[in-house]
């Protein structure tokens, strides 16, 4: 997309721009291709200048946490990008109440809970998103997910508009929200919490850690789980039984810790990992009749493309 543009769209609007930024730097895969643009805004003022200048002028915008759960094709991505600044990480404990910006790691503010004595959010100290990025996905683990926690997320439409959501508005199911198909930007959320022990809740998402280490393939890049688990079974079993565990295609491979992670052992690209996700697509279907449909997002475009 035209540079000059870009500039004259956005300039002045962000602290931080970033032209033809790759966005590998800014995924937990260490895969993806340029962004045209990359913002990076203080304040919510700032991310609603850039959603108001993006719609000004009919351009894409995607809103980016640590990207933990993306696959950014090799073309990377047309139009702007904005991620939120180090700025959007303050949180406040009330009561039981803990609210804090959308940029601020949820395990943190999973062990921030747990120092106050409130229960609720341990299920999320091994999700390595932002708080954003967890209310948009309604990230879960061990039982819990954010849809049982969230009281109230503060979210700025793509007209421009600041608003507050509920729970119910935000249309939760399984590893889903309304948050992408409405392309909103959330900035705020509160979580309401439960009394808890602290050492108890400690030992507690210590047992976890120490399983998700054994089971999951924490040393490698990877995206956690490819696959959302079909309904009564799991991804993971389906492509062990497969026989897939271990294949690799370039420089992805299918984890032989965990079938539904795919790990990146190099300087993977992203048609490695999407060779491996259809074919382990591909393969389960023919085997078992069964629909693995991908839990990560796949967004951008391919490097033909460009
Ligand atoms: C090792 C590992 C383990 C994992 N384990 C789990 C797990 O147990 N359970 C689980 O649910 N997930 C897990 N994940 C996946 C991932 O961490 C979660 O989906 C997380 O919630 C994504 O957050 P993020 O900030 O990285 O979002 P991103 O990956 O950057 O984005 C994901 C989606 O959210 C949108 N988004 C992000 N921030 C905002 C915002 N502020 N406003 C609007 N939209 C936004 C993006 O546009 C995109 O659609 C794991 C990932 C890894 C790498
Ligand atoms: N980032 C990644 O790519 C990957 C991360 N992971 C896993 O995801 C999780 C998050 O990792 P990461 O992104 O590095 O971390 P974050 O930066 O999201 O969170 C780290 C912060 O969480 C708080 N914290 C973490 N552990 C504890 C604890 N035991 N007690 C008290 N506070 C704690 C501290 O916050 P504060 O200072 O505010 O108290 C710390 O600064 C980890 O379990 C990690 O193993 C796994 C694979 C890849
Ligand atoms: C990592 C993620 O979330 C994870 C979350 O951390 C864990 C813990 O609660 O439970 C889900 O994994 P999962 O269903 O694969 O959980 P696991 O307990 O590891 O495995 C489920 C079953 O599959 C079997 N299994 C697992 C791995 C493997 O290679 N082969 C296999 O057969 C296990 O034996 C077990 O019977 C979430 N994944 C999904 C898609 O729902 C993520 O969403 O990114």
């Amino acid at each position: 997309m035209d540079r000059v543009l870009l500039e004259t769209i956005f300039t002045g609007l962000a602290p931080t721009i970033l032209y033809d930024e790759p966005l590998a730097k800014h995924t937990t895969w260490r895969i993806g291709g340029p962004a045209d643009v990359l913002l990076i805004p203080r304040t919510i003022d700032e991310v609603r200048a850039v959603v108001l200048a993006a719609k000004a002028h009919d351009l894409p915008l995607f809103v980016l946490g640590r990207g933990s759960n993306l696959l950014v094709k090799d073309g990377g991505m047309r139009g702007a990008v904005l991620k939120l600044g180090d700025e959007f990480a303050a949180i406040a404990v009330s009561d039981r109440t803990l609210s804090a910006l959308a940029g601020r790691s949820i395990v943190s503010a999973a062990h921030i809970a747990i120092r106050h004595g409130l229960s609720g959010l341990e299920f999320a100290t091994g999700i390595p998103g932002t708080v954003g990025g967890a209310v948009t996905m309604n990230a879960g683990a061990h039982g819990g997910e954010i849809k049982d926690v969230l009281k109230q997320a503060t979210v700025i439409t793509s007209d421009g508009t600041i608003t507050e959501l509920s729970a119910d508005d935000l249309g939760f199911r399984y590893r889903h929200s309304i948050v992408p198909e409405q392309r909103l930007t959330v900035v705020q959320a509160e979580f309401a919490l439960q009394p808890g022990d602290t050492k108890q809740l400690q030992e507690k998402v210590r047992a976890w850690s120490k399983r998700r280490q054994l089971t999951q393939p924490l040393s490698l890049p990877s995206c956690g789980s490819v696959f959302r688990n079909p309904p009564g079974h799991y991804a993971a079993r389906l492509i062990e039984e497969a026989g897939l565990k271990g294949l690799r295609h370039g420089n992805a491979m299918i984890s032989e810790v965990h079938a539904n992670f795919i790990v990146n052992v190099g300087q993977a690209s992203a048609a490695d990992v999407l060779w491996l996700i259809r074919h382990a697509q591909e393969t389960v279907q023919q085997r078992f009749g069964m629909t693995l449909e991908p839990e990560v997002r796949i967004v951008g475009e391919d490097e033909t493309r460009r």
